[in-house]
């Protein structure tokens, strides 16, 4: 196994627009998440959170500075290039869950996998086996609409989950549920982690922070704080 960080920033600015419009979302961010970590990023809305989370999979690129990804400079990809990396060793939950309507909860997870070429039978096995891993494999035929926000919650991560991705980045992933159903969410990310995954979590709640191996504080696109947590009691 690499001991190498999963995630580097390093020197990473990034800036919204231009002219007296000009946002700096992020500025000279420097980060490390390595196998095996939970980084918690926490801060005040507009921070620059989700830009820093865009910016780390590749959904967007820095104005300067680059983001390494297992040892692939995203910055140096061209688009295909970088298409395929975030497909293969990148999962998301985002805060609106993206799950395509039309699709069920199986086919949503597969998705990705048929994208690269695996065929649809072991694509369906490996969705089925990440679906029930996260709770849901009973609704795998299920349409989005047809199941409860809890439920979708649950099929966007195990989308993000499925195969080996080894970095996951989850935008408020525990958005409305209730704290049992966050908890398990939570207890879902510290597996994958824990079998050497490292995953960014944006949260605004101390108690999911508290998952974490070190909270980072985002203030105004800078790295206010880095903490280690050290609260095993409080998981
Ligand atoms: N596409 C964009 N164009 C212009 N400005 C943007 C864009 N995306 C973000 N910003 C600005 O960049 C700053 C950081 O935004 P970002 O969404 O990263 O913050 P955040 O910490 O995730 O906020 P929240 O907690 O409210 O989701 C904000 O001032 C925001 O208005």
């Amino acid at each position: 196994m690499s001991f190498d960080p999963v995630l580097r920033l390093a020197g990473v600015t990034r800036v919204h627009g231009d002219g007296p419009q000009a946002v700096t979302a992020l500025r000279e961010v420097n980060l490390d998440v390595d196998p095996g970590q939970l980084v918690a990023v926490m801060g005040p809305s507009g921070a620059g959170k989700s830009t820093l989370l865009n910016v780390a999979g590749g959904l967007d690129r820095p104005t300067s500075g680059s983001v390494v990804v297992e040892g692939v400079t995203l910055t140096d990809l061209p688009a295909a290039g970088l298409a395929a990396l975030r497909r293969r060793r990148v999962g998301y939950v985002f805060q609106d869950l993206n799950l395509i309507p039309s699709l069920t909860a199986a086919e949503n997870v597969m998705l990705p996998r048929e994208l690269d070429g695996i065929r649809a039978r072991q694509a369906r096995r490996e969705a089925l086996e990440v679906l029930t891993e996260a709770g849901v494999g009973e609704i795998a035929d299920r349409f989005p609409g047809e199941i409860s926000g809890g439920q979708r919650q649950r099929v966007a991560i195990a989308r993000a989950l499925a195969r080996e991705r080894r970095l996951i980045l989850a935008d408020e992933p525990t958005g409305a549920l209730d704290t049992p159903t966050g908890d398990e969410i939570l207890q879902l990310l510290r597996a994958r982690c824990d079998a050497g995954a490292a995953v960014l979590l944006v949260t605004h709640e101390p108690r999911y922070a508290a998952w974490a191996d070190r909270v980072v504080f985002l203030r105004d696109g800078e790295i206010a704080d880095s903490t280690a947590v050290s609260l095993e009691s409080a998981r």
